[in-house]
């Protein structure tokens, strides 16, 4: 996972670590909702069809908040206009790598901080090129809302919405992952000549389909006209020679961002840290990213990677709203240094940082999940073989035993040990992956026990832990 500004967070850790040794250890707070200043911490992932105009979007809103200066601004419009990209701007203050900056895509997720009237808001910026579901999962298993972003370019729009685009299969994982706020975006409205019709056409056509089909309330669900590239009721509401003034006086996209609320946490849980990115390794000390998905940490505090069990002190702490802090609630992502004695491959991403004793997580590799199957062409069997994703974590797996065929609905048994699982149906199964990992059922910890099955490229199923077997 990158970050927009690696440089500076560099500096902000060094600046702990100098600082560190000469702070006195503080008491422990209570852990509240992770409120900040005040303010709520809420963590946002920005979804969409590839090119729908998410890091754009996100850009043009950071640089009209003021998070990017307009010296910045201006290097990015020379060169990408120098390299034949023009438009891409303000995507590059999310896209930051060659790579993503050179094929105009995000490859990875891309997080950053800003602040709204009452929100401390962590933005994670998701790819939308199909090659690239699995970072956009990562970020959706870290979210607590979502803004889906449409691009209602006349055929474009159809494009990303029809099977095969991107839009249904992210709202989908959106939901699966627990996420039940969902802002969207209509964006590139200035191509359509802001036209009230199509985006009237598109509300409707996306408001059906979040709650009819992918489980979404109709009142969790909010849209907002803009236009990324223009900068159009991003933070402020349009003057009033313009189109939109005519009809629509809603929120702006900033507005409809404070307004989401942050959902209630695990606060007072035990400790579990999702590690999302591991920086750098060495025998005694070892740097990485996180979210506390459960519980609270403090620097001194003893943890246990799981499932090695490696255990480790946890020295500093670099939360992404805040550039150094003692502690870090349940809710907030950042960087955390420990030392301990690490061999070379025992901590990677999609391990879980746990404190109290390494047994308080029980690794395993067989569980019994509640599985709803997606709109497939080839059942699952006994003996399928496939990729589990939870939290950050991703590894191959197989379909053990079929218990039995549930009714989606009232979860009563229609049928026991069937042949197979066919599309849109929904079962009890066993699933056994290849490695021991850190999960959890459901009932234990939310984060821990939500699971999105993928075989060849395509999200097959969705499922919660209900029980770890062995
Ligand atoms: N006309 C118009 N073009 C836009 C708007 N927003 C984005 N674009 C253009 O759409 C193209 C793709 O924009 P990105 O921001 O890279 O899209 P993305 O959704 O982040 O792309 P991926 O992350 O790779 O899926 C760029 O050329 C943008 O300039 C808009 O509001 N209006």
């Amino acid at each position: 996972m990158h970050q927009p500004n690696n440089f500076s967070r560099i500096l902000n850790q060094l600046a702990a670590i100098s600082s560190a040794s000469s702070t006195p250890k503080r008491a422990r707070k209570v852990a509240s909702d992770s409120e900040k200043d005040g303010k709520q911490l809420i963590n946002v992932v920005v979804v969409g069809h590839v090119d729908a105009g998410k890091s754009t979007l996100m850009g043009h809103l950071l640089y009209e908040l003021g998070y990017v200066d307009q010296r910045t601004i201006h290097k990015y419009r020379n060169e990408a206009s120098h390299a034949g990209k023009a438009s891409f701007a303000y995507a590059w203050v999310l896209d930051d790598t060659e790579q993503e900056r050179a094929r105009g895509v995000t490859m990875d997720i891309a997080r950053t901080a800003f602040e709204t009237a009452t929100k401390k808001v962590v933005l994670l910026d998701a790819p939308g090129h199909k090659d690239f579901i699995p970072n956009m999962i990562t970020g959706a298993s870290q979210a607590d809302a979502a803004i889906l972003v449409i691009n209602a370019t006349n055929g474009e729009f159809e494009t990303g919405f029809e099977n095969g685009g991107q839009t249904r299969e992210h709202a989908m994982l959106l939901r699966s992952f627990g996420i039940s706020q969902i802002l969207v975006a209509i964006n590139k409205l200035d191509t359509v000549g802001w036209s009230k019709q199509r985006y009237d056409a598109i509300v409707i056509q996306i408001k059906n389909f979040l709650t009819r089909q992918a489980g979404f309330q109709s009142n969790k669900c909010t849209f907002v006209p803009v236009s990324g590239l223009d900068g159009d009721n991003l933070t402020a509401k349009v003057g009033p020679d313009h189109q939109l003034n005519q009809w629509y006086k809603g929120p702006t996209l900033l507005e409809a961002i404070d307004a989401l609320k942050a959902p209630k946490r695990m606060a007072e849980g035990p400790l579990r840290i999702v590690i999302t990115d591991v920086f750098k390794t060495q025998t005694n000390s070892i740097s990485l990213a996180g979210k506390i998905e459960s519980g609270d940490v403090m620097a001194g505090d003893k943890v246990y990677f799981m499932p090695t069990a490696v255990a480790a002190t946890v020295k500093y702490l670099t939360s992404d709203t805040e550039s150094q802090c003692d502690q870090m609630c349940c809710g907030e992502q950042g960087q955390f240094t420990l030392t301990g004695v690490f061999e070379p491959d025992t901590i990677s991403t999609g391990h879980v940082i746990v404190a109290g004793g390494p047994d308080t997580l029980k690794p395993a590799k067989r569980f019994l999940v509640r599985l709803v199957v997606f709109d497939i062409q080839i059942p699952i069997m006994k003996g399928t073989r496939a990729e589990l994703y939870c939290h950050s974590m991703c590894e191959p797996c197989t379909f053990i035993h079929l218990r039995s065929a549930i009714n989606k609905s009232d979860g009563t048994v229609v049928k026991t040990k069937p042949r197979c699982l066919s599309r849109n149906m929904s079962g009890m199964v066993e699933i056994e992956t290849d490695h021991e990992v850190a999960i959890e059922p459901y009932t234990v910890c939310r984060a821990l026990g939500r699971i999105t099955i993928r075989r060849s490229g395509n999200t097959i199923a969705v499922g919660i832990v209900e029980q770890t077997l062995a």
